[in-house]
């Protein structure tokens, strides 16, 4: 893959890449005020690709419009063109899943990994009462910070339900009807958050598979054991939700919210009822028209409407990656 030369940004001092990504080449910086950020310069491919491109718009759009306290913050970006970039806070550790590989058992402490879900839990419950759907959960899009608290990042596959209906996931993530071809939504994730609560708290994820097809047929007909089993530090209100946010129709599966309440109480504290400045605001803003307000005030949306993402084929053989999106 070609990558464009180091890219000036006016005020941003770009020093050593941090990762890379399908997307977008990732780059520790300085920002304008000083503060280390993440910057995320898109692909010379992914501005030739349509598709791949307003994935990267959608991205921007949605990181800068969406503030929540456990969702990745966004703080600056162009969604399109030769110029695009976003900046976000930047995490030393890196992403969930590069943490994971560090530890040799794989497995976090039970009491960390229920407040890592819990934070989960609220991101998601945030976007779904927003009515959008994050579409790709899973380790490789959540941030650790320094406290242990963690943060949803990675919206290029978001997108307001309002908008029609997409396909898109991980194979290892994704719930059985999107194997089935229909459309995500917030109990697509809730399966996805089950699948997460089980790799958390069992140090393995219930389906395994070494190819499309056998991971759509464990999706579909299989169903893991009790969370108890695996590891009786967690209490069966959890594993129950845990059981139930991977129930094989979508109309079975708990609320996010339901799930983060149940791990705060696992976790000893009382959980209180999640306080949106935005309640009872449509689902999605026209565009352009309206300025949602977040958590910590307005937020103005920038960029325009994507159009809905290709649905998701089976890979066509060869060099298989469970955690690349399909396109
Ligand atoms: N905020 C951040 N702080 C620290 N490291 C980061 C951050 N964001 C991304 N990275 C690093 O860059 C890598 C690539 O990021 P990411 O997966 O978001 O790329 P992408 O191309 O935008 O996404 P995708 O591959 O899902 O299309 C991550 O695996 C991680 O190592």
């Amino acid at each position: 893959m070609t990558e464009p030369a180091k890219r000036a940004i006016p005020g941003y001092t770009l020093h050593r890449t941090l990762g890379r990504g399908n997307t977008s080449l990732v780059w520790l910086a300085t920002d304008p005020q000083g503060r280390d950020v993440a910057l995320k310069l898109p692909h010379e491919e992914t501005l030739r690709a349509q598709e791949a491109a307003e994935r990267f718009g959608n991205e921007v759009r949605l990181t800068l419009k969406f503030r929540h306290p456990h969702m990745v913050e966004g703080y600056a970006g162009q969604a399109f063109g030769p110029e695009a970039f976003l900046t976000i806070r930047y995490y030393p550790d890196g992403a969930l899943n590069e943490q994971l590989a560090r530890i040799s058992s794989r497995r976090l402490p039970p009491a960390a990994a229920m407040r890592l879900l819990a934070d989960v839990a609220s991101a998601l419950a945030y976007l779904h009462h927003l009515g959008a759907v994050h579409q790709d959960l899973k380790t490789h899009n959540i941030y650790v910070d320094e406290t242990g608290r963690a943060a949803l990042g990675d919206l290029g596959n978001t997108y307001f339900v309002a908008q029609g209906g997409q396909v898109s996931g991980s194979p290892y993530y994704m719930a059985p009807e999107i194997y089935h071809g229909e459309s995500s939504s917030a109990a697509s994730d809730v399966y996805s958050l089950g699948i997460l609560m089980y790799e958390l708290l069992a140090g393995e994820r219930p389906y395994q598979g070494h190819t499309y097809e056998e991971l759509m047929v464990a999706h579909m007909t299989r169903f893991p054991a009790p969370l108890t089993h695996l590891n009786p530090a967690v209490s069966r209100p959890v594993s129950r939700l845990a059981g139930l946010a991977l129930a094989k129709r979508p109309g079975e599966r708990p609320s996010a919210d339901a799930i983060r309440r149940a791990l705060l109480r696992d976790l000893g504290e009382t959980p209180q009822d999640e306080v949106y400045e935005n309640s009872g605001a449509p689902a999605e803003p026209e565009m352009g028209k309206t300025t949602p307000v977040g958590r910590h005030g307005p937020v103005q949306s920038r960029t325009p409407r994507p159009e809905p993402e290709a649905r998701p084929e089976p890979p066509k053989g060869g060099g298989w990656n469970p955690f690349k999106r399909r396109k």
